[in-house]
Order: C-alpha cells, then structure tokens, then sequence
C-alpha cells in the first residue's frame, strides 16, 4: 500500500490552523509580508477615494459649469490613478524575495528531515511522493504567500471597508449591495470542503505520476528488454487521465464559485440601479451619490471576482502544507541517545546478541524474520553469512549500522551496543558495501570518499587498488571524472569495485559487505578477493556470501536459517557436519551453473545477432547493386 491512500485520510483541520504551522518559516518574512498588506491596502484606499472626487465633481463642479474645477478635479483623479499604479508596483516588489526564501527554507528543511528518517520510512514512502511535495508542494505555497494571502487579506478588508462607504453615501442601496454577501459566504463555505477533497487529491494523484514517471525511468532498460514501454504508457496514460478528471473536477468547482461571485453581486449591481434611479427621481438621492455609489462598487467588483481564486489558492496551499508536514511530522525511530557512549579502545569485535527482527508490514502471524540470532566475529576475523535466498542475511547485515533498529536483542560493537552509540561513531566504526552500488552524480574521488572526505591520496590509491579499481584513472578526467546518473555511465562490475573502494576507504574497524562482489567476473573477482585479504587480515567482516569462491575468503561461515544461526564453522567444519550447509552450498553452485549457462547464451545471441548484422548488410550492398 502506498503511504498517499493512508495520509488522504489525515483530520479534517481549519484552515487557518493549518496555515499557522508554516509560522516558525515564514516569521523572518513576515515583515516585508505585513509591508506588502499596508503597501496594498493603501492602494485600495486611494482606488476608493476616486468615486469620491467623482462625486464631488458631479454634483459640483460639473452642476455649476466651473471648468476650471472640473479640471482640478480630473488632475485629482489622475493623480490618485498615478498613486495606485505606484502602490501596486510596491507591492509586487516587497512580495517578491520573501516567499523565495521562505520556499528555500522549507525545502533544505525536508531535505534534512529525509536525511535523517531512517530506511523503514523510506519503503513506505514512494519517491514521487516526496519529489512532489518537495518541488510541486512547497511552489504553491510560495506563490500563496507572496500573492494569495496579501491579496486575499486585502481584498477582504477593501470590500469591508467598500461597505460601509457604501452604505454611508445611500444606506438602502448599500444593505441591498451587503445582502448579496450572505448567498455568497453559504457557498464559499461548501466550496471550501469540496475543493479541499479534491485538491488533496489532484495533489496526491501528481505525486503518484511523478512515481511512475522515476520508476519507468529507472527502469527504462527492464521496459525496453521486455518490450514493455507500451504497456508503461498506457498505464501511465490512465493516471495521467485520472489527474485531468481530478483537474477538470477542481477547476468545475473554481467555475462554480466564480459563477456565484459574478452573478449575485451583478443581480444586485442591477437592484441598486433601479433603486437608485427611483430614489434619484424621488430626489431621495442626488446624481454626485449614485454616479460614487456605482464607481465604489465598480471598484469592489475585481476584489468580489478574485475571492474565488484566491480561496482556491489559499486551499491548495492548505493541502500542500499538510503534505509538507506530514513528512516533517513523521518521528524518527532511530535517533542518537541522549547521552552516546563511546567504545573505548575497540578492535573490532561484532556480536549479535539473541537478535529479532520483523518488518513492520509483516504479517502477525509470521514469526520474526530474524528470530534470535546470537553470533560473535571476533576482531580481525572475517565470518561469511551463507543462507537461502530470503533468509534474511541483507537484513541482519542492515542491523548492524542502524538502518534498522533490532525488535529485540542487541547488536555490540565491541561490547556496546550499536543503540548506545551516537550514528556518526557507529558509521565510522562500521562501513558497509550492498550489492545495488549506488553512485551520486559526484566526482569518482567524492563517490569513494563519502564516508571519509579528509582520507589522504594514499589511502584513496590504495583503496581504488584493493578494490582493483584501477579503471577510474583511465577516464576521461580520471578521478574527477562525474559518475552516476548526470555522469558516465559504468558497468555493474565497475560500479561494485567503486562501491567497495568507498567502504575499504572509510577504514572501518569493521567491514559489512552484502555481497558486494556478484557483478564481478571470475578473474576480477579472484583479484579483488586477494587484495581484500590484505585488508581483512586486520579488519573484523561480516560478508554475505552466494559464492563458493567468497566463502573461501572467510576464516569462518555462519548459517543462518530459519531466523537462527544454526551452525557456525570452518567452510570444510560445515560441509562435513551440517546438511542444510550442504544443500545451500549446492544451490550456489546451481546457480553459477545458471549464471555461465545465461553468459554462454547471452554470447551466442551476440554472435548470432552479429551475424545477421553481416548477412543484412551483405544483402543491401547486393539490392543496390541489383538496383543499379
Ligand atoms: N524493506 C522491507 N520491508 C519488508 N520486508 C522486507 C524488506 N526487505 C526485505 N524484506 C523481506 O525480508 C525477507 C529477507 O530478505 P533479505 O533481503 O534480508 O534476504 P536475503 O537472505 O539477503 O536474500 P538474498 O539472498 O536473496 O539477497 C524477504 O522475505 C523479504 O521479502
């Protein structure tokens, strides 16, 4: 289950309430926010204060026949034009950098907050879904905070104000005008749930596009070999479909309200007028009232139509922010102790002591996967960790640096336990290689130095060395050279001796290596494997081994089985004693069996496809030469 369907159903909280929380961003902002309101609302002071020197003129200047006021007038008018215009454009230049920084700030916020979640979070929550609220989410909020909310504070206080000026120049016309509010706040009352809903999902529903769209990419090879991009198209097509529906039904509901918001007011605009008429032929009115009476509400006019708008905006902000904090909120289980210990004149040792883990998706009534494994590699030694597929093995390796934290039990390092330790001693301590090796888009020299950026030259040779990584200085721009996805591309093989080389170089007092050597072919592995005897004749590891050839490495094997480790020996010790050993040693060798029968099958497809490249194009130099 994606985390979307389970966070859609978060409480139903006000607006406003939701709004609040983005308070501790927003607050260095707030001034430049406040100036930009003043700035505004100025604007709409003056914008208002023309019906009034209209009024004057007409029931003045304009009934005497003064020329020379009716000019003086028409300068005023021009003048105040000329103030809004200027108001305005101050507007938009004290809204401009606050919500950028606001944005930013939210942003490296989320960052850090996914940094620091631990793994299990991150299988939770699909990667679009993140990407989404940290590009599309926090957007909308900084085009709400530095356009929607000044402008719909303002235009809430404008028509206020608008109002009451009304209601002071006629007050029949003005509570006839005021009336059309209440058909339209009932609305913008429904409209407010509706368009929550459907918001949440239009936003939820481009978070999951935006997980189809990283996944097909990311997959792309697996799609083409399997002459599947049609079939990731058309999948794609029918969420991309669902997300127009959910726009359509957003942007129906927006027509909805705009239709309230131009119709009532209008009906009552032409009230007023008959009304007004009426009164101005009773003599209950002069000409000047009306003609400012029907310029003011002219001038309420854009404030009425854009209130639609920006409710919308301010709701999706609303949704963004709960998307925003529903990341922000999320508690990260695995966090430093209060008070760390250290270990103190450690050698390595690594114990696992009557482990258990679960999943915490798994099923209650599955027993633990890791159901009380209790282990110790002794400082220097090197144990492997064979067991079937699905035994755990990646798992119980994951517990050793925290990626998870064990469900009962303890993992020791050198007699503490790894709970005990702050995470920055206990990923110093312990450096761990996957089999997946991961590259950033960095410079070779960075990827290798992730886990110890001040390591010397010589210590990053020598690592590259063991790793029998030597390749990287053959690049274009040798260790500078940008690998990963923006940089070249390698092969699988060379991306797991890069991955190693990171590990040796971080120099561990103990290595977790989970399988880090699947990709290699025999030779290279044989190389890297006599390096790696070098390094681990004075480091403690724990490798997950699925070769014969990596068992040999290791002083000692454990199997593990069932969630137990059933018998720790030498690889000869096992072999004569335990006949699970036996069976999975067996299973290896089928594999490898399987892996040389695919490679030889993968060479005769080669060789075949090569060889109807050359028969085609013998055949085209022929048609051509039958042709000609
Ligand atoms: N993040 C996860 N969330 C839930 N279950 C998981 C997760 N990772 C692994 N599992 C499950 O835990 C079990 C053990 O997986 P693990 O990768 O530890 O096995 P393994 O022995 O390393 O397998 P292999 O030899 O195939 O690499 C599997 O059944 C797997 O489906």
């Amino acid at each position: 289950m994606s985390e979307t369907s389970s966070t859609t159903a978060a409480p139903a909280a006000g607006t406003v309430a939701v709004l609040s929380r983005l308070r501790p961003y927003v607050q260095a902002a707030l001034p430049r926010i406040y100036g930009a309101m003043v700035v505004s609302l100025s604007a709409s002071v003056v914008a208002l204060a023309i019906p009034q020197v209209l009024q004057w003129m007409v029931d003045g200047p304009l009934a005497d026949g003064d020329a020379n006021q009716i000019w003086l007038a028409a300068g005023i008018v021009l003048a105040l034009g000329v103030v809004e215009a200027v108001l305005i454009g101050a507007r938009r230049a004290l809204v401009l950098t606050p919500g950028t920084h606001v944005e930013a700030r939210m942003r490296n916020s989320l960052y850090a907050q996914l940094q620091d979640l631990p793994v299990s979070f991150h299988d939770r929550w699909p990667s679009g879904q993140l990407l989404s609220r940290a590009v599309s989410d926090l957007n909308l909020i900084r085009r709400w905070l530095s356009f929607g909310l000044v402008l719909l504070v303002v235009n809430v206080l404008t028509l206020i104000g608008g109002v009451i000026i009304l209601i002071s120049l006629n007050w029949v016309l003005g509570l006839i005008f005021a009336a059309a509010a209440v058909p339209v706040i009932a609305y913008s009352f429904a409209f407010e749930r509706k368009y929550s809903d459907v918001a949440r999902r239009s936003q939820d529903q481009a978070g999951d596009l935006a997980t189809s769209v990283e996944e097909s990419v990311h997959g792309i090879r697996v799609l083409k070999a399997f002459g599947r991009s049609r079939y990731a198209l058309k999948r794609f097509e029918s969420q991309a479909e669902q997300l127009r529906g959910t726009e359509i039904e957003k942007a129906k509901a927006i027509a909805g309200i705009w239709l309230y918001l131009t119709l009532i007011p209008d009906l009552a605009f032409g009230v007023c007028l008959v009304v007004g008429v009426w009164l101005a032929s009773t003599g209950a009115s002069s000409v000047g009232e009306l003609v400012a009476f029907f310029a003011t509400g002219t001038v309420l006019l854009f404030p009425i139509w854009s209130m639609g708008y920006f409710l919308a905006m301010t709701l999706d902000a609303k949704t963004a922010t709960l998307r925003f904090f529903e990341v922000m909120d999320s508690v990260n289980t695995i966090e430093d102790p209060a008070s760390p210990s250290t270990v103190v004149d450690g050698h390595g040792e690594l114990s696992f002591d009557d482990v258990h883990f679960r999943y915490q998706d798994a099923p209650e009534s599955f027993p633990d996967l890791i159901d009380g494994v209790t282990l110790t590699v002794e400082p220097g030694e090197t144990m492997a960790l064979v067991g079937l597929t699905g035994s755990g093995k990646s798992t119980l390796t994951a517990l050793t640096t925290r990626l998870y934290d064990v469900t009962g039990g303890a993992v020791r390092v050198d007699g503490v336990d790894v709970r005990d330790l702050s995470r920055d001693e206990l990923r110093t301590r312990i450096a761990m290689a996957f089999e997946e090796a991961t590259l950033f888009s960095q410079t070779v020299r960075e990827n290798v130095l992730l886990g110890r950026p001040d390591a010397s030259e010589d210590d990053l040779r020598e690592a590259l060395e063991i790793a029998q990584a030597s390749f990287v200085y053959d690049l274009p721009l040798g260790l500078d050279t940008k690998v990963g996805e923006e940089g070249l591309s390698l092969s699988g093989g060379q991306r797991q001796r890069l991955a190693l080389a990171r590990a040796i170089a971080a120099r561990p007092s103990i290595l977790v290596l989970d399988d880090p050597l699947s990709a290699l072919d025999v030779d290279t592995e044989a190389l890297v494997e006599a390096a790696l005897r070098r390094v681990l004749a004075t480091t403690t590891a724990l490798i997950v081994a699925h070769r014969p050839s990596t068992v040999a490495l290791a002083d000692r094997v454990a199997l593990l089985e069932n969630g137990r480790v059933t018998a720790v020996g030498t690889h000869s010790e096992l072999l004569a004693t335990s006949p699970h050993y036996r069976f999975v040693i067996s299973s290896f060798d089928a594999d490898e069996r399987a892996e040389a029968r695919e490679a030889e099958e993968r060479a005769e497809r080669h060789d075949a496809e090569e060889r109807a490249e050359i028969r085609d194009a013998e055949l085209g130099i022929t048609t051509k030469e039958v042709a000609s």
